[in-house]
Parts: structure tokens; sequence; C-alpha cells
């Protein structure tokens, strides 16, 4: 098993890339590539972690090193927010980055499963599906957009709120990763039942989360560390499942199109990537309410970058 981390030598590239390294199983190849010259350094720093992951780090001109024969290939790579802004005054920064990057993993490794972080989520997955596709390689079954810390955020305060253990804490976020396409199911939550306006008030600061993250560290970037933790999280689950172990992550797929072309659900993940795109079930009349108000702004998002690349 391969993996690439594209973005190795930043916030989430680091975190991301430790964690990797840590828990992966024996036996897998981590590959680091970055435009910035540290990221060798960034290599040679986690191989004196004693596992058996073995990490190579390749520059800006060794693109194709980085990625022949990988498996699975995590996008992080890109600039992130500061205050003021929003995730889509990222596009004309961001697109062309992914853009780039997909058409290297079309070149070296058509057939692997391909994890987008870089924002806006909602726009920089269907301009990697229209790479993909241009160049004959796309099945959509292998990518995804990591959308794991809207779950990890949601879990975190809920646990939070209820004083439980977030390790038994649930909950499914479905939708897109921006502003309200983001739709916890707080209704879903098994044992624990809220107000009105609790409902209100989490999903408000679920949807808010990456902002209040953005804010707290004043110009310094975005969420890093926690999403980390949540493309770690998603990674090996999606590792599980290519080794034959099913796994269920949610995750912005290409999936029955019954809302949008991509859409964030629970996803089946097996042998092939995405094997099974599964009903999200019974959602309250507020969940509907929010789903219907944010459909017309997550489908704009995706044509902007189906046009992007077209
Ligand atoms: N999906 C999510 O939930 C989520 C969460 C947090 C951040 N993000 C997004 O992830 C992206 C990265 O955030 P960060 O905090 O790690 O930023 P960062 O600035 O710390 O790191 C970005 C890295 O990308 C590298 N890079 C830039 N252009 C590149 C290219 N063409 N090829 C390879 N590497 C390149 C930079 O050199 C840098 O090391 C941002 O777009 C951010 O908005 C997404
Ligand atoms: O909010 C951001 O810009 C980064 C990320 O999408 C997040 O949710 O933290």
């Amino acid at each position: 098993m391969k993996v690439a981390v594209l973005g190795a030598a930043g916030g989430i590239g680091q975190a991301l890339s430790l964690l990797l390294k840590t828990q992966l199983p024996a036996g897998t190849e981590l590959s680091l590539y970055d435009v910035a010259p540290v990221v060798p350094g960034v290599a040679v720093d986690l191989s004196h972690i004693p596992t058996d992951v073995k990490v190579q780090g390749f520059g800006k001109d060794d693109l194709a090193s980085a990625l022949v024969g990988s498996d699975i290939v995590l996008i992080p790579a890109g600039v992130p927010r500061k205050p003021g802004m929003d995730r889509s005054d990222l596009f004309n920064m961001n697109a062309g980055i992914v853009k780039n990057l997909v058409q290297g993993v079309a070149d070296n490794c058509p057939n692997a499963c391909v994890g987008i972080i870089t924002n806006p989520v909602n726009t920089t997955v269907p301009i990697a599906k229209q790479v993909l596709q241009n160049n004959g390689c796309y099945d959509k079954r292998r990518l995804f957009g990591v959308t794991t810390l809207d779950v990890i955020r949601s879990e975190a305060f809920v646990a939070e709120l209820r004083g439980l253990n977030p390790e038994n804490v649930n909950v499914p976020v479905i939708g897109g990763h921006s502003g309200t396409t983001i739709l916890p199911l707080l209704s879903q939550v098994e044992n624990v039942e809220f107000t009105e306006q609790e409902i209100k008030d989490l999903t408000h600061r679920i949807q808010n989360a990456g902002t209040e993250v953005v804010e707290a560290k004043a110009g310094g970037g975005s969420a890093t560390l926690s999403m980390g933790q949540a493309a770690a999280r998603f990674c090996l689950s999606l590792v599980k499942g290519l080794q034959g172990q099913d796994t269920i992550e949610c995750t912005y797929v290409e999936g029955p199109g019954d809302h949008a072309t991509f859409f964030a659900q629970p996803v089946r993940l097996g042998k092939n990537g995405a094997e099974e795109v599964l009903p999200y079930g019974d959602i309250s009349a507020f969940e509907k309410k929010c789903m219907d108000d944010m459909l017309d702004g997550l489908k704009g998002d995706i044509q902007k970058g189906v046009e992007f690349v077209k």
C-alpha cells in the first residue's frame, strides 16, 4: 500500500503525515510532496520515528515520482482562509493547484483513490472529477471530498454539551463543506434529546466551526491539527476498506444525485473505494428545511468547478 500526501509540508500536511507515519499498517509507503523546499526535511524528521512505514519526501519537480504506484492520494495543498474570508474566496488560488495536482494523479496513478481536502471542497472535488474524466480515468468510487472534520467537530460539540465520552457519540453530517451546506443530522444522535434551541445553536456552531478556528488563529491560518486528525481517520478507514474490511464514513462523493451531483453522506468504503453510497435515513423537519434552503448554493458551487475545467 502506498499513500501520497500532496501539500505535505503545510499545517495540515505535517500533522496528517505524522499521524499516518504512526498509524498506517506496517509495510505501507508514505510519500510526501510539496512545492516548499522544506519537504525533504519533513520526511527525514518523520523517518526517525520507529514504525514500519517508509517515508520519502519529494520536492517541486518530483510530482511523478511522489505519485507513481500510489493507492491513495490525499490533497491538502493550497492556501487557507484568513479572517473575513469565505471558503469560496480561495477558489482563484486553489482551483488551479488542485487541477494540476489531479492531472499528476491521472498521469501517474490513475487508479488511486483521491481525497480532496483543499478548499473550497464543494468546488475542488468537481474540478478533480472533470480532470480525471478528461483523462479517461474517472471512477466515482475513487474520488472523495474529505468532510470528516465536520463529523469529528459534531462529535466533540455534542459530547461537550451533554458531558458524554466523545468516542461514544456518532453524528452523520451530510451536504457539503461550507456554511449552511454543512448539515449535521442531530436528530439521529442515539440516546440524546435536544431542545429546539439546542439544535439551532449546535447546527450553527458546527456550520461555523471553521470560522471559529480562523478567527482564533487571528490571521495565522485555519484548522490544521483537528483537520490532520480528521484526514487521518478518513485515510485509515479507506485503507481498511481497500484491504477488505468495510467501514462507513460520511464523505462528499458523486452519489445517486437525488439532491446534487456531489453530496456528503454515509458511504461504505471497501475494496474498490466507495462501494456503496448509503441512504442517510429519516431527517427532522428542521433538517429538511436546512437542506431545501442550501441546495441551490451547493449546486452553484459544483457548477463553478465543472465550468473551471471546461
Ligand atoms: N476539507 C477541510 O475540512 C479542510 C479543513 C482545513 C483546511 N482545509 C484547506 O486545506 C488547505 C491547506 O490548509 P493548510 O492550513 O494546510 O495550509 P498551509 O498553507 O499550512 O499548507 C499548504 C501547503 O500547500 C503547499 N502547496 C501550495 N501549492 C502547492 C502545489 N501546487 N503543490 C504542492 N503543494 C503546494 C504549500 O507549500 C504548503 O506547504 C486550504 O485550502 C484549507 O482551506 C480544508
Ligand atoms: O474553515 C476553513 O477555512 C478551513 C476548513 O474548511 C474548516 O472547516 O476548518
